[in-house]
């Protein structure tokens, strides 16, 4: 069972998250990513999408040319779970790849 991190947890799960911050005034965490131009970014999209799907868990994200900006929350939980984390980590993981 999917469970909800604690706000204990939250905080120790972003001391690993280089570079993500909570969302003000939701359980959710984000993150801004610039790429060298758009081509990049959608690379990087693509790949973190192939992820998603894998994984059942999708982010909420806005791009604009070389620009993406990510949030992560879990749904079915209204809140942050540890889908979130290794989803963070991942795209952390890629993001200069
Ligand atoms: C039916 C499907 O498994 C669920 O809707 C999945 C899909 N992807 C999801 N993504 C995210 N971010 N949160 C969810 O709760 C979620 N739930």
């Amino acid at each position: 069972m999917l469970q909800k991190l604690t706000a204990q947890e939250q905080a120790e799960a972003l001391t690993q998250l280089k570079d993500w911050s909570l969302v003000d005034g939701r359980e959710a965490i984000k993150r801004t990513l610039i790429f060298k131009d758009f081509n990049a970014a959608f690379g990087f999209m693509t790949r973190v999408a192939l992820y998603a799907d894998k994984h059942d868990h999708h982010p909420e994200w806005f791009n604009v040319y070389n620009r993406v900006e990510v949030t992560l929350a879990t749904h079915d939980v209204q809140g942050l779970s540890i889908r979130d984390v290794k989803l963070a980590t991942f795209i952390n993981e890629i993001y200069h790849q």
